[in-house]
């Protein structure tokens, strides 16, 4: 009989396992709420995401398949020219040796991703990083690409339990989610999280969900559009297509980025700000920390209480306060 693999963890499983220095902790425990847990979870002393246990073997090569600087090829030129030449008809796909123009489309297509996960997780900035890293390497494309939502230490039930487990979508084009990339993709990602947020394989699920040309849009077009305007020569030239734009307009300046919100988690923000997120990371990327010479420095307060206060001041009601809690 088959047995539920969501049921059962593998044989090399170490559910929930904390290993020292890792952002992560142990799902959470009933009772208490979301602030709570977190208060009481012992703060990580660095950012270092993996350590090596007595279970896995530690990897000191890359695994076959990722890009790497190859070294240079035994073959006799003229063998290495007839065999370029027959990889490159054999894999010239429809949009291959095209227009540059579709090709960098292509190239910098988006990787979204959504992580829910029970566990805990200390340093979610890292964490987020971290998985960053690995998309961008597994789908070959700039960080500029990827884009990643983090639920963490939500309230999951996973094929019957509560132990560490998460779920995992990943929406990008066809042509990143081919069969014979997923069932790789598959293996190294969930590799990547149990090292990282310590969930086994078996309690890992991953969805990839390809997204149609005609239902993904940037800058007011789609993409199928987009590709279309370049084969007639009408494409809309977009200058670094995921970068900034150039001249932030009345809404953009009302609504704060959580790159934003890292930085002025303490002061009082617009009333208008729409959908803030959960939680504000602790660490900025260096070029921000280097970006507020001309801020005091500020104690950091709870996370949650401090986006809170940021957000809504102290003109919220008791009763409005008690929904948000
Ligand atoms: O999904 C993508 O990566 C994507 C969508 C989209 C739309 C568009 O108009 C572009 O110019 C590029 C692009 N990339």
């Amino acid at each position: 009989m088959l047995e539920n693999p969501l049921r059962k963890p593998g044989k090399n499983s170490t559910p929930g396992t904390h290993r020292p220095g890792s952002p992560v902790t142990k799902p959470p425990c009933v009772g208490a709420s979301f602030a709570q847990r977190k208060a009481l979870q012992p703060r990580p002393s660095d950012a270092v995401i993996v350590e090596g246990n007595n279970v896995m073997r530690s990897i000191d090569r890359p695994p076959p398949g990722d890009v790497i600087g190859r070294s240079k090829s035994r073959l006799h030129p003229d063998v290495s020219k007839k065999k370029s030449a027959y990889f490159e008809s054999e894999f010239a796909g429809p949009n291959r040796g095209d227009d540059p123009a579709k090709t960098r489309i292509f190239d910098e297509a988006m990787v979204t991703a959504e992580l829910n996960t029970n566990v805990i997780i200390g340093d979610e900035f890292a964490f987020i990083t971290d998985l960053a890293n690995h998309l961008s390497n597994r789908y070959q494309r700039p960080m500029s690409s990827i884009t990643i939502t983090l639920h963490h230490g939500i309230c999951m039930l996973f094929g019957g339990t509560f132990e560490p487990a998460c779920t995992l979508t990943i929406h990008t084009l066809s042509r990143l989610l081919q069969p014979v990339t997923n069932k790789r993709n598959a293996i190294l990602i969930q590799r990547h999280l149990h090292e990282t947020l310590g969930v086994v394989s078996t309690r890992s699920y991953i969805r990839f969900e390809v997204t149609p040309e005609e239902n993904v849009a940037i800058g007011g077009k789609t993409l199928a559009a987009e590709i279309e305007g370049i084969s007639r020569g009408t494409a809309d030239r977009k200058l670094g297509m995921f970068g900034k734009p150039s001249k932030p307009s009345r809404i953009m300046k009302s609504v704060k980025s959580l790159s934003s919100f890292k930085s002025h988690s303490m002061i009082n923000l617009s009333e208008n700000v729409a959908n803030p997120p959960p939680t504000t990371p602790e660490t900025p990327p260096d070029d921000e920390r280097t970006s507020q010479v001309e801020e005091k420095p500020h104690k950091s307060a709870p996370r949650r209480k401090s986006l809170r206060v940021a957000l809504f001041g102290n003109k919220i009601s008791p009763d409005k306060r008690e929904t948000l809690e």
